[in-house]
This record gives structure tokens, sequence and C-alpha cells, in this order.
């Protein structure tokens, strides 16, 4: 695995999250175990990393077959350059950039990984705590479209996604730039439309089309969920004396 790291903050929300369930928080509403219900404000870390000023460090993982322009996205993003000669990857390799999105402040750091089947126990290992996930495919081979599912059941069995019904997909058509196509963008819209209606970006690495909005798009995505969830988990009230939750639970 080689990579470029700096640092900041994780969370993932393909693992287990790191906030405390309202089930875990324990002690009386009035602080000495005294009864009534109480109002429990359970803090994501991305808003922690909002009131630091702390950079927040999100996971993305670059998934697809071998060929389709994973590494070649990665490197345009992060480096600015692009190889026609690229080699192909072995197991993993990561990089990062800080971004801004929407006023926040991100650390990307971007894992690229080995698309060639032979390679597939040198990547899994590295699915988990991923908080979004590229599949990704080139829209002048077929083949690479089709095993797009694949590749999305692959990602929700080794990073052990919880709930893979709001976890953020992005899906990325490469190098179109290509004269000749093999898939359309109405056949790659009407696939993310049914397999989760995830957003569907057309990229070139070659000719640095799109790159920068599909990283920007990930992070959108990431911090709609984590909103989401913030959500959902301030909204909660836990009566102490009660085995239910009272209160909303929308996620
Ligand atoms: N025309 C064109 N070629 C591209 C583009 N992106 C990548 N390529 C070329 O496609 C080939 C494969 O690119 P890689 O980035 O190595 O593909 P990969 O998905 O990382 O492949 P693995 O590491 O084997 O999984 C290289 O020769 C690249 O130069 C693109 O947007 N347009
Ligand atoms: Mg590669």
């Amino acid at each position: 695995m080689r990579g470029s790291e700096q640092g900041g903050e994780h969370t993932g929300l393909a693992g287990a999250c790191p906030c405390p369930s309202p089930a875990q928080v324990g002690g009386g509403g009035d602080g000495r175990g005294g009864g009534g219900s109480a109002v429990v404000l359970l803090v994501h870390p991305s808003c922690v990393a909002a009131m630091t000023g702390k950079s927040l460090l999100l996971k993305v993982i670059l998934l697809g077959d071998g060929g389709v322009g994973k590494s070649s996205l990665m490197n345009r993003y992060v480096t600015n350059k692009f190889d026609s000669q690229a080699f192909h990857t072995i197991g993993v390799e990561f990089l990062n950039r800080d971004l801004e999105v929407d006023g926040r402040f991100v650390t990307l750091q971007i894992w690229d990984t080995a698309g060639q089947e032979r390679f597939k126990s040198l990547r899994t290992p590295f699915y988990r705590g991923a908080d979004c996930c590229l599949l990704t495919f080139s829209v002048d081979d077929r083949q690479s479209f089709e095993n797009l599912g694949n590749w999305q059941k692959e990602f929700v069995y080794y990073a052990d996604v919880k709930d893979p019904g709001h976890f953020p997909f992005v899906v990325l058509g490469n190098k179109i730039d290509k004269l000749e196509r093999q898939v359309t963008t109405e056949e790659a819209q009407a696939w993310c439309l049914e397999n989760g209606n995830y957003p569907y970006l057309e990229t070139s690495a070659k000719d640095d089309t799109n790159v920068a909005v599909a990283f920007e798009e990930a992070v959108r995505q990431v911090l709609a969920v984590e909103e989401q969830l913030e959500h959902c988990m301030l909204g909660n009230t836990i009566d102490l004396h009660s085995s239910s939750k009272s209160g909303s639970s929308c996620c």
C-alpha cells in the first residue's frame, strides 16, 4: 500500500458510527440519576470539525474494472498530471487533497484500488471506513459498465455497510474524450436511477473534464448523509424510565 497522508479527523459511514447511540448514553436526566426524560445531544464529528475549524477527513474509494481510469482520475485531481501509459495498480494507493465545498473545509483521502480480479484480496481490506464510494466505468468499455453492480456488492460486503440504501455512492463514466462509446449517457443515468438514485458524472482524466466536479460531488453526498444523521440524532429524546425511545426516528 502506498500513500501520502496529512492529518485530520476521520469518520466512516461504512463502519460503525463513532457517535454514541442514544441507548449507550447513561445517567439520569438531572445528572444524579433522578429521572424524567432527557434530551441527549449527540454531536457528529463533522459538526465538531466545523465548530473547531478543523478540516474534516473524508475517505473516498475508487472502484471499477482494471483500465477504466481510476488512477488517472486520482492523479489528475491531486497532481494535475495524466500518463497515457499508466501501469495497472497493484493493491491500493492513496493521495490526499484539501478542498472547500459549500464553505466546509475537507481533506479528501482518495483511495485508488486495483481493478484486476487477481488483486481482489489486496484491495478489499481497505474498504472499511470509507465515507463514499466512486463506482467507475469507462464509456468505451461496455463490460466495465455491466460490472458496476458487482463492484457495488463487493463494496457493501467488504466495507460492512449497514444501510446500503443510504450510503453515498457516486457513479463515474470516464474517458468521454473517446469518440467511440459503448455506453450512452442515458443508459448510465438509468442504471443510477434504478440502483439507488446515485449521482452520475461523465469525466475525462485525459482532458480534465469534470474531474474536480466528481470529487466535489462525492464530498457533497457525504455531507448530505451526515447532515441527515445529525438531524435525526439531535431530534431524539430519551425517556430514561421507559424501555422504548420517544421522539422521531427517521434514520
Ligand atoms: N483517452 C483516455 N484515456 C484514459 C483516461 N483515463 C485513463 N486513461 C488511460 O487508460 C489506461 C488505464 O488507466 P488507469 O488509470 O491506469 O486505469 P485503472 O482504472 O487505474 O486500472 P487498474 O489500476 O488496473 O485498476 C491508461 O493508459 C490511461 O492513460 C481518459 O479519461 N481518457
Ligand atoms: Mg490503477
